[in-house]
């Protein structure tokens, strides 16, 4: 059972709502954020629970990145947190469930950083086919080494794509314009591009590529996804690339077959243990092999991507603060109102069950109010109702609404 508790924020008393952004979020977030007069602080890291827990005793929305972790215990005591900005893809460090629960709606940026990731996963399937990587090593190490032995071309080649969404689809369409023959495997039914050629199952895609890159999301199905049985079906020669979820790959698996010079080679940005901020030292069993490039979780970290990621994100969450749109919400169902001057905004999360709405339209008319229009919509578990009041009763109609056995949230509009 959800604790009842009115929203912060009143018709009457508007405190200045503070804002949280975690992990060096781009300035570009400021801008909405300042518009609406929130209160920003930030942190370059990526905070552990414990400090977490601390801080958003007094916060109000919450902007991360992939790396902050925010569990259900850490839900249970952010009675304020109003919503989670993801300025991101992954939502999978969230539990997205919880907030759901909890009345507080989840926002990510799902698309303005997938073309800096599949620029950077082309760049690095010509590193592998190339041995890029250890050769500027080894010259920086002052040590000329000029071979061409396991050096190839990639034009020609084949690129199996695992999960062919908003970064696998850019991916293939690249790897094209190098000449390379594209075949991906997805769970979902996919429009190919181009001469993309969908299998159909993840065996076939490993056994007939050279090269294999993951784009799919953190789930229980992906956990592990490529180990030790799936690596030795991939081509002897083969190239592994994963900027998806570092629990997508079994490490010591993938660092077995690199010894046993099964692979030629692999590219890794994601890492079942990440460190929390620049300057933290990284232990991984994949460091110093050869031809491996490594990287420290940057597929998405361009200006253009940050910047963008910043915006929308922020656009997003303020959005649903004012006016409570919840349109792109990862976690809640979709409601936006478009509110004309002159009405009274009361925003609402109630437990999905039958009769709410009639309970609520019935505390207006109690209060002698006249609803100027409402628009209501749910999931398994929650239902989300914006309400625009022609009289000023919000505050009354809010507290009546935040009594009833139902509820689970309900402010007025910022
Ligand atoms: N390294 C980095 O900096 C970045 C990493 N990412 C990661 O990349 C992931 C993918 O991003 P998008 O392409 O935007 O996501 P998306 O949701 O557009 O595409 C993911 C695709 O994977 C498929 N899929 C899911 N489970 C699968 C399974 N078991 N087998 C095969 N296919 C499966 C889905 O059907 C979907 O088509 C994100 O979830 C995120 O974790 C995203 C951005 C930056
Ligand atoms: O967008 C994603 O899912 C990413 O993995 C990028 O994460 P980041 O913002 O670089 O911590």
């Amino acid at each position: 059972m959800i604790a009842k508790r009115p929203f912060p924020g009143s018709a009457t008393a508007k405190p200045a709502l503070r804002v949280l952004l975690c992990e060096n979020i781009h300035p570009s977030a400021n801008e909405a954020f300042s518009a609406a007069d929130l209160h920003i602080e930030t942190l370059s890291y990526a905070p552990k629970e414990e400090e977490l827990r601390e801080r958003l005793r007094d916060i109000d929305v919450l902007g991360i990145r992939s790396k902050t972790l925010v569990r259900a215990s850490t839900l249970e005591h952010a009675h304020r947190l109003l919503s989670i900005g993801c300025f991101c893809i992954g939502t999978n460090q969230v539990d997205i469930h919880g907030a759901n629960m909890r009345g507080v709606p989840v926002f990510n940026a799902p698309f303005s950083n997938t073309r800096s990731v599949a620029e950077m996963i082309l760049a690095e399937v010509v590193m592998l086919a190339r041995q890029l990587g250890d050769r500027s090593r080894e010259v920086h190490d002052g040590q000329w080494r000029k071979v061409a032995t396991g050096c190839y071309e990639v034009r020609g080649k084949t690129l199996g794509i695992v999960g062919y969404g908003h970064i696998g689809t850019q991916v293939g369409i690249l790897a094209e314009a190098f000449g390379m023959r594209v075949l991906y495997f997805d769970i979902a039914t996919k429009l190919p591009i181009g001469n993309a050629r969908s299998v159909a199952s993840l065996g076939e895609l490993l056994a007939n590529s050279d090269f294999v890159t993951l784009h799919v999301p953190a789930t229980r199905e992906t956990s592990r996804m490529i180990g030790s049985a799936e690596l030795s079906v991939m081509k002897k020669g083969g190239y592994l690339l994963n900027a998806s979820r570092g629990q997508v790959v079994d490490i010591d698996a993938l660092a077995t077959a690199i010894r046993s010079k099964h692979l030629g080679g692999a590219a890794v940005d994601v890492y079942p243990e990440e460190p929390e901020s620049n300057g933290d030292q990284f232990a991984s069993e994949l460091r110093n092999l050869p031809n491996v490039i490594l990287t420290p979780h940057v597929g998405g970290s361009t200006e253009e991507a940050q910047e963008s990621i910043g915006r929308e994100v922020s656009i997003a969450l303020t959005k649903f603060v004012v006016a409570g749109t919840t349109a792109g919400a990862v976690n809640f169902p979709a409601v936006e109102l478009p509110q004309v001057g002159g009405t009274h905004r009361v925003l609402n999360v109630h437990r999905n069950v039958p009769g709410v709405l009639r309970d609520i339209n019935r505390i207006v008319s109690d209060r002698n109010a006249n609803i100027h229009s409402q628009v209501l919509a749910t999931d398994a578990n929650i239902g989300y109702l914006i309400m625009d009041l022609d009289q000023d009763v919000s505050a009354d109609v809010c507290s009546d609404i935040a009594a009833l056995s139902t509820n689970i949230r309900t402010r007025i509009s910022n």
